[in-house]
C-alpha cells in the first residue's frame, strides 16, 4: 500500500534569481505538515508543483500515487487547494457555490457543508461581495473541505486575517483536523499556526529545506541557556547554534538540547543559570540565522 499523500524526489527547479535544488520532502499518509519560511523561501513554488501548477525543471512529484504535472486531472478529484488568492464570484451566494462545486466533484458533502456553515458563523444565502475578508477566508475553507479531500494543500490560509478571525480558523481547523483521516501541506510564516496544527515541520529557507522533523521532537531538541561565565570559559561549546556573550553572562543556543546538555555546558565553563525552551517562532529565526 502506498504510504506518502505526496513524494517529492530530487527536485530541481531555477529562476533567475531564485534556485531550488535535490529538494526531498515527502508527507505519510494522515499527517499535518506544516511548512514554514519567510518570504520567498520557496513555499509556494513548492506547493505549485505538488499542484502541477509549475513543472519542476529536474525530479519526480507523486501525490496520492499520481504522477504530476502528467496526472493532475485525476490526481485533483482528491486534493482540495485553498490559498489567499482564490477567486469566487461575487455577484453569486456561498449555497451557490456549493451546489457549484457538489456538481463537479459528486462525493462533496452537503451534510458537512452545512456543520460547517454553523462552526464557521456563515450564511449560505449571503451574496460573496458582501462577506468580509476573514469571512470569504472561511468559506473557501468550507468549499474545500467539504469535498473532503485525502489531502488538504492550505498555502497560507490566514494572511490578511486580523489575530481574532486567524484564532478562530485555526481553531477550527485543529479541530476538523483532528477528526479526520486526511494529509494535510500547511504553509505559513506564522510560525504560532504552524505549531498549533502540524504534526511535521519543514522548513525552507532560500530553497532548501533545512530541516523536516516530527513537530514534538524538533523542539525537545532546541533550548536557550542562559550562562554565567567562568574564567576558564571555552569561546566555543560543541552543539551550540549560537553563543551571545554580554559582560560575564552568555545565552547558549542549541539544537542539541539533551538532558547531558547543561553538564557538558558546566565543563565549558559555562555556569547554567537556566534553562529555556524555545517557541517554533525562536527556532524559526535561530535556523534561519544560522544558515546565512
Ligand atoms: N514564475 C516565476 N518567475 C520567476 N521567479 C519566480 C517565479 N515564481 C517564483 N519566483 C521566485 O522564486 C522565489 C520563491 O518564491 P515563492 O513564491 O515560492 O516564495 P514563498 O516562500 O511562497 O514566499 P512568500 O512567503 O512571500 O509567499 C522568489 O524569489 C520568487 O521571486
Amino acid at each position: 500500500m502506498q504510504q506518502f499523500a505526496f513524494e517529492m524526489r530530487d527536485i530541481s527547479i531555477r529562476y533567475p534569481h531564485f534556485s531550488m535544488e535535490n529538494l526531498n520532502l515527502s508527507l505519510p499518509k494522515g499527517q499535518v505538515m506544516g511548512l514554514v519560511g519567510v518570504n520567498g523561501a520557496g513555499k509556494s513554488t513548492t506547493i505549485r508543483m505538488l499542484m502541477g501548477l509549475v513543472k519542476a525543471d529536474a525530479g519526480e512529484v507523486k501525490v496520492l500515487g499520481y504522477d504530476l504535472p502528467a496526472q493532475q486531472v485525476q490526481a485533483k478529484y482528491d486534493i482540495g487547494f485553498a490559498s489567499d488568492d482564490m477567486r469566487l464570484y461575487k455577484s453569486q451566494t456561498l449555497q451557490w457555490h456549493m451546489d457549484f462545486i457538489h456538481s463537479v466533484f459528486p462525493q462533496f458533502d452537503q451534510a458537512y457543508a452545512k456543520e460547517l456553515l454553523k462552526r464557521f458563523e456563515l450564511i449560505g444565502d449571503q451574496k460573496i461581495k458582501g462577506l468580509s475578508h476573514g469571512q470569504r477566508v472561511k468559506a473557501c475553507l468550507l468549499l474545500v473541505l467539504a469535498r473532503r479531500p485525502k489531502l488538504l494543500v492550505l498555502d497560507e490560509p490566514t494572511t490578511g486575517l486580523d489575530p481574532v478571525a486567524r484564532d478562530e480558523v485555526i481553531s477550527e481547523l485543529a479541530d476538523i483536523l483532528r477528526d479526520d483521516e486526511r494529509s494535510v501541506l500547511f504553509s505559513s510564516h506564522n510560525t504560532h499556526d504552524i505549531e498549533k496544527l502540524s504534526d511535521q515541520i519543514a522548513f525552507l529557507d532560500r530553497g532548501k529545506l533545512l530541516a523536516l522533523e516530527d513537530k514534538e521532537s524538533y523542539l525537545e531538541r532546541w533550548g536557550r541557556f542562559r550562562c554565567q561565565l567562568q574564567p576558564n570559559a571555552s569561546e566555543t561549546v560543541a552543539g551550540a547554534v549560537s553563543i551571545k556573550r554580554n559582560g560575564q553572562l552568555a545565552e547558549v543556543i542549541t539544537d542539541q538540547c539533551t538532558a547531558e546538555y547543561a553538564v557538558e555546558l558546566q565543563q565549558a565553563g559555562f555556569k547554567v543559570l537556566e534553562q529555556h525552551r524555545m517557541s517554533l517562532e525562536e527556532i524559526f529565526v535561530a535556523n534561519v540565522k544560522r544558515s546565512r
